[in-house]
């Protein structure tokens, strides 16, 4: 046994001299073969574990954001799904009753806008029952949307905050409230803004729309349709002034792009499912309450300011006009487009029979050159503007609009009322008043 041990060891010598064996004649492994086997276990171990990982990541549901909360009420649980706690249902169902037995309930999409809002005081004020819906968006002043809201609340309004892409927030006021319209002013606004986001036009004008008209076609009564489109969707159509019936295949921005195509997409779901829709093409519409981004709010205030203002000119030095619209007479023609509105005649999701399906000029049929708004400006405001004249930038402007309004005015009894120069005297005052005038500073 000694020998065979001795025999052992010698062998066991010639491979490694740190190989031990013990007096039973074990042989004890050097310490290096110990952390070798330390190692593989580990490495083993490590194996398994980014194996388990792994299978976890593959066999896992893919992220999901948790659904939007929607502030003015329901109560959200953390981070999961909204509830819509009975309170916030009562509201809204508050909000969407009919102040007289034969008014009408009103989703107003885009409520604290600029039509948006206007539309809907118009509309309680009448007896209708009104629920506004609006994501308060930071495309221009959230303090202005906010103020709007106020005066909506004052005056008995409901606004949402939630997005139209929200189907969920959409299924919801649906199974709260039967509407008979929905008043559809919701989207993202301004041509030359196209250039910078131009996916924020595709998500609200086309995505939010179709959201809208899917929820829209399932309900029982389906609601009637109006909704805003725009006059830039004759884009280089130069033949004037423009009819309903002329060419609108010529966008110039993307933005007239998504309105075009948002009128295509209306008519898609008037011709399959049943819904009556109406679109308005609305021309350059200004007003108190009125848009910061658009080129008579700004004037105003970069004239108080003595901050230069770009006057865009046409070719060879043409001057470059718009149809300018007075907010009044917007509301006025969409209020006649809700009152003459046909019902819709589909129910969850089938068409029973052809439903109506128009589209209107919202214009004021006298274009005014920006010049003639700038020096209108300047007369109101007793300052003379700092004026750079430049050409039209490739930025999705068209040189003029001009509305041919005798189809309205024959169906809707449109009949615009308000010049140029007693809107803008209606503007400014409001302006003085909302942003102080020269001598706060001007907080857009
Ligand atoms: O009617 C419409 O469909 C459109 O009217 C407006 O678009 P726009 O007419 O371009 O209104 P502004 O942005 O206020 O521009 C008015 C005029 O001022 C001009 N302008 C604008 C900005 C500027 O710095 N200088 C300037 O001369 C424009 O070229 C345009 O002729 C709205 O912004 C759109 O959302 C709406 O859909």
């Amino acid at each position: 046994m000694g020998s065979q041990a001795n025999q052992l060891k010698s062998i066991l010598s010639q491979f490694d001299t740190i190989s031990t064996i013990t007096a039973a004649g074990k042989v004890k492994p050097p310490p290096y073969i110990h952390r070798l086997r330390l190692q593989s276990r580990l490495t083993l171990w490590s194996f398994l574990f980014l194996f388990i990982l792994l299978l976890f990541l593959f066999l896992s549901p893919p992220y999901c954001p948790p659904l939007k909360t929607h502030s003015d009420s329901p109560i959200n649980s953390g981070s999961g799904p909204t509830i819509f706690g009975s309170g916030w249902e009562k509201r809204v169902r508050a909000s969407a009753k009919p102040g007289t037995n034969s008014g009408f309930s009103v989703l107003v999409t885009g409520a604290a806008g600029f039509v948006g809002s206007q539309v809907s005081l118009a509309l309680k004020r009448r007896g209708d029952g009104v629920v506004g819906l609006d994501n308060y968006n930071a495309y221009y002043s959230v303090g202005l949307k906010r103020a709007r809201k106020g005066l909506l609340e004052r005056s008995g309004v409901f606004i949402v905050e939630g997005d139209l892409n929200d189907v969920v927030l959409l299924r919801k006021l649906f199974d709260s409230v039967a509407f008979t319209h929905i008043m559809h002013l919701a989207a993202q606004a301004g041509v030359r803004y196209a250039m910078l986001n131009p996916k924020s036009y595709i998500s609200s004008n086309v995505g939010g729309f179709v959201s809208l008209l899917e929820v829209a076609k399932e309900a029982d009564p389906q609601p009637i349709i109006v909704w805003a489109s725009s006059s830039s969707v004759y884009g280089l159509n130069s033949k004037v002034p423009f009819s309903e019936k002329d060419r609108t295949d010529q966008p110039a921005s993307l933005y007239a792009a998504t309105k075009k195509a948002g009128e295509g997409i209306a008519h898609v779901y008037n011709h399959i499912h049943g819904l009556s829709i109406t679109g308005l093409r609305f021309f350059t519409v200004y007003g108190p309450w009125g848009r910061p981004d658009m080129a008579y709010y700004f004037f105003t205030k970069d004239i108080l300011k003595g901050k230069e203002i770009k006057i865009f000119e046409g070719e060879s030095h043409g001057t470059v006009a718009r149809d300018f619209t007075y907010i009044d007479d917007v509301v006025k023609g969409c209020l006649a487009a809700v009152d003459t509105a046909e019902k819709s005649t589909g129910s969850g999701g089938r068409k029973r029979g052809a439903a109506q399906y128009r589209i209107y000029n919202l214009g004021n049929t006298s274009p005014v050159p920006v010049g003639k708004l700038v020096s209108i400006l300047e007369k109101l405001l007793k300052v003379k503007a700092k004026k750079k004249l430049l050409p039209l930038p490739r930025n999705g402007d068209v040189p003029f609009t001009h509305a041919n309004i005798s189809l309205s005015q024959k169906e809707l009894g449109y009949k615009p009322t308000t010049d140029l120069e007693t809107g803008l005297k209606k503007f400014v005052k409001w302006y003085m008043g909302y942003h102080g005038g020269k001598k706060k500073s001007v907080a857009l």
